[in-house]
């Protein structure tokens, strides 16, 4: 049914990011060397007419004859403004375009700016109502249609009354004039659009806050593009997740809340009862008792590597897809492991250390080159590997031992059996996964198999080393050193203190679970995850995921996607099959995979079907989760 509601919005502010004339500003007085006061002159006069202590006609004209702008630099402005349009109506473009003849917008801008930008949207140009400029021979700017009402007080409120809507009239706008067309009843509903920016005067007067245009279209029943609109969508990052990372997923629309640092399970369960994804590092653990509570949670993302902290088996029994960074920290890593190999086998961090209490011990005892030493790698993975390559380059021999069958890279040695590795190589470097079976993998037994004077390396997990054997070792002058970057208790944020046994043994390097931490490795993750989490919310796509099957999908055409998710259990897919079947829905494309434990199916549907189809897709026995993308 064609939708009947009107639509009047706003430009500035609104329907784009920014204010117009601010980024003229910026253009027209790029070099002008009193650029920033007369910037902030702008703002200034704008805030003054705003609140009504000059009039709106003098503040246009102040502006003006700051600006001193000219038709090309409206040119360069129109530019500026393309790609500053608000996310959700770019997001709705479509929606705009196909219902043109009742959008319009009302702005004291001028339109020589907003009807190029607009009309890109299939806004027609006798909808659109805003003031224009005069120019002189030259193109300069000289003033404006001083007959047009938008350049008067309350103009706004005048033209839509000379407009004469009929039916139903919602006006979408962040300023106080937008409010006034409700006020002076030429309109049912006025939405305070906060976006991108929210004045509290406007805010406490709206029948809505709406975060987007998105939420307006779905309050309104509108909707055709997304199933549920994204300010709707409560994102919960904790500890200290980069910013890049927070911005990304609050361009995308997305509510967010920012906790610096890690939750305890009591903290997380009650917080998580509202949050749609969730975004951590290794520190929060991701509990079944937490996960009771996280009935909305559709994702999370952990801005790391390992994914131990996590019950990832929970997770996918409730439909929760989980993404990782799997390797946007491991050059980081592996760089500290070499760093401290060198550090320990010169015995520098005691050198340091002694100096900076005035202890001159100039002496080679203890301290050896690292080339031609046996380095034993546990764990060949992404981390693992790489030292392999960076090691040997500098000319260590390379010896690993994996669980699994990986490829030697270089010159590097497999060996079979990992008591073998550490009972012959000079440091041991650990860079196992954070299973539940690799605790105490380094256990008393083994380390005494080490060589005598031999160094351990721990950037993995903090569960991986017996402690106390470490300590022991080192005490007893059994092992030359060791660098310990996790422990099986961490603090949980900067300002608890830590707490670990090895506290002030010699040729100890202890770091606060930092092998991750550059600037390089955090921007990395912080753009990788979001995007991951962001496919699979608008697409659906898993691709990468830890615990769900992975599927790449295609781009979604003039079709409606199906998301369902279900126990692995015979006979799921036939009753999908047989539902859309006695709807008569035809499928466009249809793909599915299962793991052990849960089968994902995706069907492309023609667009046109009935909603009780979508009910019956839901309870279907063994369905975990099902969602639409339209
Ligand atoms: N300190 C830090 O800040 C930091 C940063 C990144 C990653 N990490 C940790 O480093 C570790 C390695 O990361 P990755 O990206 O290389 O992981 P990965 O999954 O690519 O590699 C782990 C490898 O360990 C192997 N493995 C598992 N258990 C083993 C065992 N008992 N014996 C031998 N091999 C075993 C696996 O088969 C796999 O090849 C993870 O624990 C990760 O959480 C720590
Ligand atoms: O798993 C990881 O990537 C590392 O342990 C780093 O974790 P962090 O992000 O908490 O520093």
């Amino acid at each position: 049914m064609p939708q009947t509601k009107k639509f009047i919005i706003d430009f500035d502010s609104t329907f784009t990011q920014v204010e117009a004339l601010d980024i003229l500003g910026e253009i027209s007085l790029i070099n002008d060397p009193e650029k920033v006061k007369k910037l902030q002159s702008i703002k200034d006069i704008t805030d003054k007419g705003m609140e009504g202590s000059i009039t709106f006609r003098e503040s246009l004209e102040l502006r003006l004859e700051i600006l001193k702008a000219s038709k090309t630099q409206i040119t360069d402005l129109i530019a500026a403004l393309r790609q500053k349009v608000s996310k959700s109506f770019e997001r709705n473009k479509e929606w705009l375009q196909e219902n043109a003849k009742d959008i319009y917008i009302i702005s004291n801008g001028f339109k020589d700016f907003i009807l190029p930008i607009v009309s890109e949207y299939g806004i027609l140009k006798e909808n659109v109502f805003a003031n224009e400029f005069v120019y002189d021979e030259a193109g300069n700017i000289v003033d404006f249609n001083r007959e047009n009402p938008l350049s008067k007080n309350n103009g706004k409120t005048e033209t839509i009354k000379n407009v004469n809507l009929e039916g139903d009239i919602y006006v979408i706008g962040d300023g106080y004039t937008d409010y006034e067309i409700k006020a002076s009843g030429l309109a049912n509903k006025f939405y305070a659009f906060t976006e991108n920016v929210s004045r509290p005067k406007v805010v406490s007067r709206a029948d809505h806050i709406a975060p987007s245009f998105d939420e307006i279209l779905y309050i309104n029943k509108l909707n055709t593009k997304f199933s549920y609109p994204k300010s709707r969508i409560k994102v919960l990052l904790l500890e200290n997740v980069h910013p890049i990372g927070i911005h990304l997923l609050q361009e995308e629309g997305y509510e967010v809340e920012v906790i610096s640092s890690a939750l305890s399970e009591e903290e997380l369960r009650e917080k998580i009862k509202t949050v749609s994804i969730l975004g951590i590092r290794s520190k929060t653990n991701v509990t079944k008792k937490v996960l009771e509570n996280a009935n909305r949670l559709l994702a999370i993302g952990a801005f790391c590597i390992g994914t131990n902290q996590i019950d990832l088996e929970e997770c996918e029994r409730k439909g929760i897809a989980v993404f990782n960074a799997p390797f946007s920290n491991t050059r980081s890593v592996v760089e500290m492991a070499i760093a401290e190999i060198i550090f320990l086998m010169r015995r520098l961090q005691d050198k340091s250390v002694g100096m900076h209490v005035g202890i001159w011990d100039k002496s080679a005892s203890g301290s050896f080159e690292i080339r031609g030493k046996k380095l034993g790698i546990v764990g060949y993975g992404n981390i693992g590997a790489q030292l392999s390559v960076l090691a040997e380059n500098m000319g260590m021999n390379v010896f690993y031992y994996d669980v699994i069958e990986k490829l030697a890279l270089g010159n590097a040695t497999k060996v079979d059996s990992l008591d073998e590795l550490v009972s012959t190589c000079d440091i041991i470097s650990l860079h196992v996964d954070g299973r539940k079976e690799n605790r105490h993998l380094m256990d008393r037994e083994r380390i005494g198999k080490m060589k005598p004077g031999a160094i351990l390396i721990n950037l993995s997990r903090g569960h991986v080393v017996e402690i106390p054997a470490l300590r022991d070792a080192i005490l007893s002058g059994h092992l030359g050193g060791s660098a310990v970057d996790v422990f099986p208790e961490e603090p949980k944020n900067n300002k608890e203190s830590f707490e670990s046994e090895l506290k002030g043994l010699p040729n100890t390097i202890l770091t606060p679970h930092i092998g991750g931490s550059t600037l390089e490795a955090q921007e990395n993750i912080a753009r990788f995850v979001p995007g991951k989490i962001m496919e699979y919310i608008n697409t659906g796509n898993t691709y990468n995921s830890v615990n769900f099957p992975n599927i790449q999908l295609p781009f979604l055409h003039d079709a409606h996607r199906l998301i369902h998710i279900h126990h692995n259990e015979p006979g799921v897919l036939a009753k999908i099959n047989q539902v859309l079947a006695s709807f008569n829905i035809n499928i466009v494309g249809q793909y599915l995979k299962t793991n052990e434990k849960i089968g994902y199916v995706i069907t492309d549907i023609d667009k046109v079907y009935k909603a009780e189809a979508i009910e019956a897709l839901k309870t279907i026995p063994g369905t975990i989760r099902f969602r639409t993308l339209y």
